[in-house]
């Protein structure tokens, strides 16, 4: 042991570790999904439905492509339907053909979950699609309706849990991102998860995708949370009092270690490609944490690949999960 005044103590004496341990989210994505995958295979023979999710996809961009066939494969894996509906000619898609295919999955009984995947082409407005999903539909958690009982302080009471059951007595979906953020927090330290309560949480970026939101559900922990943005001042300063750091800006190795209090946590939602002549696909995915420098000064991390994006897919699964059984009255 070194004095604590020695200048070789530059970390806290309750860390012996000098190396964070990551937070491994393929592994806890696998073990909800498992999770599901049960539920689902030991149902009543008297249920003969399954849960069904809609895909929208629209143009043809590569990472919307991947990302979609990552989604529809997890719903088949878990023992889920799954429908997609292609535009691959983005640019001519009119408005209203979008409009029509909503319409008719929201009257749909085999269509629990409705996801139009991010970002549509610049002619159509995001905000008309997204707010022609039935709420009770919109597993992505974007309707306003959605996302005005996330913003509401009457959810901080019973806001506990995460599961829907214990926001509030009306459901409603939690964008599938931040809630697997937060799920992260919840089950590392071998599934005992850390105490949010009281802890600074500093949120880096305000996307309505992910950075409001996952401010939101923290606070809803009882976290003091802060949102640093473009136009933060002295941004590394408040990052510094961070326990809980969860970056969500998309600009590759962004946060530096200097940066980070020692003994913090880690959450980097960031997944940017970066040429790499090296592997097989030519780009490496990296986080907006700088990673290996990073894992020497906080005490959990996320790595990119593997942390945030396999949760996202998992929570995709859960909304759809429940938003199914709500229709069928199943309790859990
Ligand atoms: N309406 C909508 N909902 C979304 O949820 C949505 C969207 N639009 N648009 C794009 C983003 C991105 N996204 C990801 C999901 C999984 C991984 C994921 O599983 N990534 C793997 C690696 C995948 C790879 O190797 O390419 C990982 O991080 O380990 C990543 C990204 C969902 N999004």
């Amino acid at each position: 042991f070194t004095h604590p005044s020695s200048p070789h103590h530059h970390r806290p004496s309750h860390r012996l570790q000098m190396t964070a341990q990551d937070i491994d989210g393929k592994a806890i994505a696998a073990t909800i999904r498992e999770e599901l995958t049960n539920k689902l295979s030991t149902l009543p023979s008297s249920i003969t439905t399954r849960p069904g999710l809609a895909v929208m996809l629209v143009g043809s961009r590569k990472d919307s492509q991947t990302y979609v066939r990552m989604k529809q494969k997890a719903c088949a894996d878990c023992g889920m339907e799954s429908v997609l509906a292609e535009y691959p000619d983005g640019e001519n898609v009119k408005e209203e053909t979008l409009l029509e295919k909503i319409r008719e999955w929201n009257a749909d009984e085999k269509v629990n979950g409705i996801l139009v995947q991010l970002p549509l082409p610049t002619h159509i407005s995001e905000e008309k699609i997204l707010r022609e999903v039935d709420p009770e539909k919109d597993v992505d958690g974007l309707h306003p309706a959605n996302t005005a009982k996330l913003f509401s302080t009457s959810t901080h009471a019973g806001a506990v849990k995460l599961n829907w059951k214990d926001f509030t007595s009306i459901p409603f979906h939690i964008p599938c991102t931040p809630q697997g953020c937060i799920e992260l927090l919840d089950r590392i330290n071998d599934g005992n998860g850390v105490d949010i309560e009281g802890k600074n949480a500093v949120v880096i970026g305000r996307s309505n995708l992910v950075g409001m939101p996952v401010a939101m559900l923290l606070l809803h922990r009882n976290a003091t949370i802060t949102i640093v943005h473009s136009r933060t001042k002295n941004i590394e300063d408040v990052i510094k009092q961070a326990d809980i750091v969860v970056a969500a800006v998309g600009r590759a190795n962004m946060v530096q270690a200097s940066w980070l209090k020692p003994g913090c946590i880690v959450i980097d939602v960031g997944i940017n490609s970066v040429d790499d002549a090296s592997t097989k696909r030519g780009y490496r995915l990296v986080g907006d944490v700088n990673y290996a420098e990073a894992k020497e000064v906080c005490e959990w991390i996320t790595p990119v690949p593997g942390g945030v994006g396999p949760m996202t897919i998992a929570m995709l699964l859960r909304n759809t999960w429940n938003s199914w059984r709500r229709a069928q009255g199943i309790d859990d």
